[in-house]
């Protein structure tokens, strides 16, 4: 479904993202490990369109999207993004914020949008929020919100970037499981930068490990843990584990 090809990106002199090549195929849950600073928020924000590529591709259903001239609004609507800091609107409620994209990107109608933005706020347990303000809800109801927002979209694939680092410790479980849910039971195309090996262990199908710019290893999530091949990976899990 999604191909990065020789993706490479740098700020000014600093090469950030340094020949990226992967693939995500449909139902694929692919996590993004790798230290701080090592390149993973760019590079989701590259797929996301939200940089622009020093160099390389990025191929959604084997046509680029980033050459010059190409429309990327039919490639944007399909991709669904989860931030870390929610970015949900404070003067509207729960359930208008899972209705304006709807409404102001897809033109969808307001009927059709509030049923959307139902169905997906029950699916994520924000049912009972609906006319909550997002300052009303704890940080983990509003990840579950912004989660339910993106659904409403009805987007191909979701990009997450680490859903839950901006969490209280005991909110981390709840936005898990609802991602796990997604993984598990929906079938959700995923792509996910965290830090929550356990997700990347157990949920995930594929696991990319970035050091300094480069995919330093990749591969099933069982080889990744229990057999890394790369001395960095090695290194990277014995500290991250030990934590
Ligand atoms: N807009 C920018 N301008 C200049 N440098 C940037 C910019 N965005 C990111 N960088 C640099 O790119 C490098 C990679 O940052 P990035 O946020 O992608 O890493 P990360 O692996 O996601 O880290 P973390 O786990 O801490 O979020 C860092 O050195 C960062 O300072």
């Amino acid at each position: 479904m999604l191909e990065i090809r020789h993706l490479s990106k740098a700020f000014g002199t600093h090469a950030v993202l340094k020949d990226i090549d992967f693939t995500v195929d449909k139902g694929d849950v692919t996590t993004i490990i790798g230290a701080s600073g090592s390149g993973k928020s760019t590079l989701l924000r590259c797929i996301n369109l939200l940089e622009t590529l020093t160099t390389g591709e990025i191929l959604f259903h084997g046509k680029d999207i980033t050459g010059r001239g190409v429309n990327s609004s039919a490639y944007r609507a399909k991709v669904g993004m989860v931030f870390q800091s929610f970015n949900l609107f404070n003067n509207l409620t729960v359930l208008a914020n899972c209705m304006i994209g709807q409404q102001k990107v897809l033109k969808t109608g307001h009927d059709e949008a509030r049923k959307r933005a139902l169905y997906y706020l029950n699916k994520v347990g924000m049912a009972p929020y609906i006319n909550a303000r997002p300052d009303q809800i704890s940080g983990g109801q509003k990840q579950r919100v912004a989660i339910a927002r993106a659904l409403a979209m009805e987007p191909e694939i979701l990009l997450f970037d680490e859903p839950t680092s901006a969490l209280d410790p005991e909110m981390v479980g709840e936005v898990l499981d609802v991602m796990k849910s997604l993984a598990t039971k929906d079938n959700m195309t995923m792509l996910v930068v965290t830090h929550e090996m356990s997700f990347a262990r157990d949920v995930s199908s594929h696991v990319v490990y970035m050091a300094d710019g480069v995919i330093e290893e990749e591969g099933d999530p069982e080889k990744i843990f229990s057999n890394p091949e790369s001395p960095k990976t090695k290194d990277f899990l014995k500290r991250i584990l030990n934590n």
